[in-house]
């Protein structure tokens, strides 16, 4: 915890909120503090996608809508801003003409700045950065359990042959051993697979499932206690893929798959997990050019507030 009162966001009360320059919820930029709890900080990278790109842009967006934050969340009863120091770092610099460099360099700014916060809240970029950021908190964490919303699973082994794409960063993180696969697991997931196979590879692995199907039929209570018993006390890294949402309430991304979470079950699951142990934490796949009226934005926005509010929470 740093020694200093945190210095809070821009106050919207004097100075218009969409005035200035937009730093994650108007916060002070890391070097404009004498030392931060919290940093968020964006991958504007999307050499990894699939299907539709446009998630290099994604920090940007999510930025912009989350002028509108404001400093108390009433649903966890905290102030995050005032109780710790929290910031936005900015962008980490990532190659987009060589993915392998990109990922070099993601693992190595989030080393860096691992470093010297706390905790850090990225914001994407495509999916492929989970594998970097697993890295680089590995080695302040050792294997850390992954709880990991998306529409997909995400441990698929090769696109075209290459193996590190935004379809792999969880096959890649555990085959690394960068994941305490005794205690991850994914959520909110849906959708075609190419094969039953998907899933068997999947459970192989360790990981174990909480659909979106299952959270619609018991709700999220029941949801909640299956992640908290599989994840007890253990350093908690949270992965989420904006597509988790369902299209109606994050059209802005590259691999939109119906059936999804609305924005309220999102927010509730985060609330849910206030208490355990979050070492650090990812918002990816916001791809602004499939955005409308900022939807997905507002949405991974306040997404990003929830974790870090989760975060400022526990000492
Ligand atoms: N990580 C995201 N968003 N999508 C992965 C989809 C991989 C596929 O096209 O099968
Ligand atoms: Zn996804
Ligand atoms: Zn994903």
């Amino acid at each position: 915890m740093t020694e200093h009162t945190p210095q809070g966001p821009v106050d919207a009360s004097l100075t218009p909120r969409y005035a200035g320059i937009a730093t994650f919820a108007k916060l002070p930029r890391i070097e404009d503090v004498p030392a931060a709890d919290i940093a968020v900080v964006g991958v504007p990278f999307d050499t990894g996608v699939s299907f539709r790109p446009g998630a290099r842009f994604g920090p940007s967006h999510v930025r912009e809508a989350s002028r509108l934050l404001r400093p108390y969340n009433p649903a966890q009863d905290i102030s995050p801003f005032a109780r710790k120091q929290v910031v936005d770092a900015g962008d980490i610099v990532a190659n987009p003409f060589s993915l392998d460099e990109a990922v070099r360099q993601v693992e190595e700014a989030a080393t860096e700045l691992g470093e010297q916060v706390d905790k850090i809240v990225t914001i994407g970029g495509d999916h492929t950065i989970a594998l970097p950021l697993l890295r680089a908190i590995n080695k302040k964490h050792g294997p850390v359990a992954v709880l990991h919303f998306d529409a997909h699973l995400d441990t698929w082994d090769t696109y075209f042959g290459a193996p590190t794409t935004h379809g792999t960063p969880f096959r890649r993180a555990s085959e690394e051993g960068l994941i305490d696969l005794t205690a991850s697991m994914h959520g909110g997931t849906r959708g075609p697979l190419y094969g039953k196979g998907d899933l068997e590879d999947d459970v192989k692995l360790g990981f174990q499932i909480v659909t979106s199907e299952f959270i619609e039929e018991h709700g999220i209570p029941a949801a909640l206690e299956k992640i908290r018993e599989r994840v007890g006390d253990k350093p908690l890294y949270i992965s989420i893929d904006i597509d988790v949402l369902d299209p109606a309430h994050a059209p802005g991304t590259g691999t939109p798959e119906a059936g999804g979470l609305t924005s309220r079950e999102m927010l509730r699951l985060i609330r849910g997990l206030a208490d355990l142990q979050i070492v650090g934490a990812d918002v990816v796949e916001v791809a602004p050019a499939y955005d409308h009226a900022q939807i997905t934005a507002v949405a991974a926005s306040h997404v990003v507030y929830e974790l870090v509010s989760a975060m400022a929470g526990r000492d």
